[in-house]
This record gives C-alpha cells, sequence and structure tokens, in this order.
C-alpha cells in the first residue's frame, strides 16, 4: 500500500545546529518525487528522516495521517536502495531476492511467485541462478532495486543509487527506474544531486538548497519557469544578464542593448526597473537580419546534434549560444553577429531578491 508522505514544519538539528529549520512539503501516494541540490544540501537527512533513521527535533513527518516521529525504522515499511547495494556475493540472485521474505516467514510457494514476477518486472529473470559476481553493475543495481520491491514497501527511498555506473549505464538504468517505479506505483523518494538525471526520472522535484526547499515543481516547471535564481541556475544551463526595464511609447521593454529591446507589453506590466534576465542557451537565434543584440563569436564548439557558441556581447558580457548543427561549417571565431532572443522563453528576476516576477501566471507552456 503506496501512502503520502508530509513533512510538517520539520525541524532538523546536528549537535544543535540546526540544518533543517521549519520545512513543509508534500509527496503524493504513488509519486516519483526526487529531491535534488548541491552537495550539503540537506538531501540525504530528509531522505534518513522518512526512513526514521534520523531523529526529528520538531515538527511532525506523517504517512498518510499517521505521525510516525517516534516510530522505529522497521515499523515504517520502507525499502532502500543506495549506490553501494550491498548484495550477498554468496547467494544466488532469485535468493538475495528472497532473502527478506524467507525473514517474514512467508510460505515457499508464495516466496517463488513474487520473486519470479519482480525479476521480470526488472528485467533480470534470466540471471535467476547466477551469482551476482558475474553480472554487471546494472543488472546488480536492479537486484538491489528488486530486493526492496518485492517487499511491497509502502515508501521506496532511493540515494543516489547510480552514482558508481558508468555515464551509458547510468542513463539506460534511470529510464529502467522510472518504468518499474510507474509499473509498481510505490511512492518513491529519490536523492541526487544530477540535475538532469532528476528531470529523467521524476514526475516531481524539489530543488534544496542550504537545508530550504527553493522550489517543487514538475521537471518542465521548474526548467521553464524557475522560482529564483539559484533554481534557474541549478537546473539547466543558462545566461544571467542585467537589463533595464522601461516604458517606451507606453509600452512595457526590455533594454537588450541600444539597439535592440524586445517588447513585454503582452508579459509583464511592470514598472521600470533594472532585474535579472536568465535566457537559456537554446532561446538565442543568430539572426540572418539586421536586427537583434551585436555580439562576436569567441569559439565555438561542435558537439554532433548542436553547436555551442560564446558570444561576446557590445558591453562585453560573454553569453553561452546553443545552435542546432547544420550541414555548412560552424561559425568561426571573429564573426559579427546578431541575437533575437525567444521573449517566450525568458524569465525575469528582481533585483534584489531574485525572484522570478512572473512566478505564478499562466504563461509558462
Ligand atoms: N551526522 C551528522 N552530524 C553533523 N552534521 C551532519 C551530519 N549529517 C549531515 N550533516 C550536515 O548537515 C548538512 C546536510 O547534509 P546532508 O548529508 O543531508 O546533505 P546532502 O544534500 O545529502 O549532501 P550530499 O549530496 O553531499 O550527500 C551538511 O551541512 C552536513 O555537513
Amino acid at each position: 500500500m503506496s501512502v503520502t508522505i508530509s513533512f510538517n514544519n520539520v525541524i532538523k538539528k546536528y549537535n544543535d545546529k540546526p540544518v533543517i529549520s521549519g520545512l513543509s512539503l508534500d509527496i503524493k501516494k504513488g509519486e516519483f518525487f526526487t529531491l535534488l541540490g548541491p552537495s550539503g544540501c540537506g538531501k540525504t537527512t530528509l531522505l534518513r528522516m522518512v526512513a526514521g533513521f534520523n531523529s526529528i527535533e520538531g515538527g511532525e513527518i506523517t504517512f498518510d495521517d499517521k505521525v510516525m516521529n517516534r516510530i522505529t525504522p522497521q515499523h515504517r515499511n520502507i525499502g532502500m536502495v543506495f549506490q553501494n547495494y550491498a548484495i550477498f556475493p554468496n547467494l544466488s540472485v532469485k535468493n538475495n531476492v528472497a532473502f527478506g521474505l524467507k525473514n517474514r516467514k512467508i510460505p515457499k510457494d508464495e516466496i517463488e511467485r513474487r520473486v519470479d514476477h519482480i525479476l521480470d518486472v526488472v528485467q533480470i529473470s534470466q540471471f535467476k541462478n547466477s551469482m551476482p559476481e558475474n553480472l554487471s553493475g546494472g543488472q546488480q543495481q536492479r537486484i538491489a532495486l528488486a530486493r526492496a520491491i518485492v517487499m511491497e514497501p509502502n515508501v521506496l527511498l532511493m540515494d543516489e543509487p547510480l552514482s558508481n555506473l558508468d555515464a551509458k549505464l547510468r542513463v539506460d538504468m534511470r529510464e529502467a527506474i522510472k518504468l518499474i517505479q510507474h509499473e509498481v506505483g510505490i511512492t518513491t523518494v529519490y536523492v541526487t544531486h544530477d540535475q538532469e538525471e532528476a528531470m529523467a526520472v521524476s514526475d516531481r522535484i524539489a530543488v534544496m538548497n542550504s537545508g530550504v526547499i527553493q522550489q517543487v515543481g514538475t521537471p518542465r516547471e521548474i526548467y521553464q519557469r524557475p522560482a529564483n535564481i539559484f533554481v534557474s541556475n541549478f537546473i539547466g544551463r543558462t545566461n544571467i544578464v542585467e537589463r533595464s526595464l522601461k516604458k517606451v511609447d507606453n509600452r512595457q521593454v526590455l533594454i537588450m542593448d541600444e539597439n535592440y529591446q524586445i517588447d513585454l507589453d503582452d508579459i509583464t506590466q511592470y514598472a521600470e526597473e533594472i532585474i535579472k534576465v536568465s535566457i537559456r542557451p537554446e532561446e538565442f537565434t543568430i539572426s540572418d537580419t539586421s536586427e537583434g543584440m551585436a555580439g562576436v563569436i569567441q569559439h565555438n564548439v561542435f558537439l554532433g546534434i548542436n553547436v555551442h557558441y560564446t558570444v561576446q556581447l557590445s558591453n562585453g558580457e560573454n553569453v553561452e549560444v546553443t545552435e542546432e548543427s547544420t550541414l555548412g561549417e560552424p561559425l568561426e571565431p571573429g564573426t559579427e553577429v546578431k541575437l533575437l532572443v525567444n521573449k517566450e522563453k525568458i524569465n525575469l528576476f528582481h533585483y534584489e531578491s531574485e525572484k522570478n516576477i512572473l512566478e505564478g501566471d499562466s504563461y509558462a507552456k
């Protein structure tokens, strides 16, 4: 039985020093939910609180409506998968997965049925009788996943489960983990510092920094409408530039340079001030007309599907621009270009608070 998980104003201290000071968060039943943030931001601390390994100094954690603060880890019915998957090397794949069920004194034929089913779900049935040492890292991680899921936990916790795998396998395994999670439907809390991995697997993501949740949303929401500059920088790549919002002829415009203004009248009526603007590299177009922000190509990097350019603007700033590769040669350093900005996809932030001016409107598509 999958559960909802709620943090209500939770406080965590280590040696009297608060690392989480009043955090609230709701994770839905059956959801694949990821805690994402830089090292030391408190992801593992939250995960360990769900598992019951960490004491809580204030507030409540609930599963459905039941307060869990004082419930021991053994009584929470939680499955866990970590980067060191701690498989028993002396047991076959089948016996690794059956281990927990045998401890629960479940009848033999039921164990067999459940193990067979789960091995099927994680697609390692053909290795049922193999010893783990003869399996690849990805296959071993599937054993660890099977071993957790077979117990039919209320909650599945995964802490950087893919970080020991090589780059290509990580990509394959994250697809697999997402599919398996959707198939079994267990509420899952996943910890990673890898934003691309978080985007690939999650239904929703909480972006954290210094023990504080910065934003909760679907991968698309946090990419397209980051709540603040931190999220904007942490998710994907972006250029942050400071520019003036002005009223010109009674229309709201953003002054990109002396010859290029973006009309934002249909997007914001936000007075006049200096703001921070986030423009993702793929939201620039190198113009073949005379319109656009003036710049000079500094260098190009050919990456197959895309070419990355560093472009120096007339005020000396460098911006990163991505264009799809075409059959032609990339533009050479020294080439003068004009950059157009896709105004539908830019984000505007208040200068001081660094909060998104547009957050909460219906403009994110
Ligand atoms: N047992 C502990 N005793 C004291 N301080 C701790 C302890 N565990 C974690 N911390 C501190 O709490 C903060 C959050 O740590 P946590 O391990 O939750 O971060 P994280 O986001 O999981 O980081 P990482 O990605 O590096 O694992 C850090 O400042 C860390 O130094």
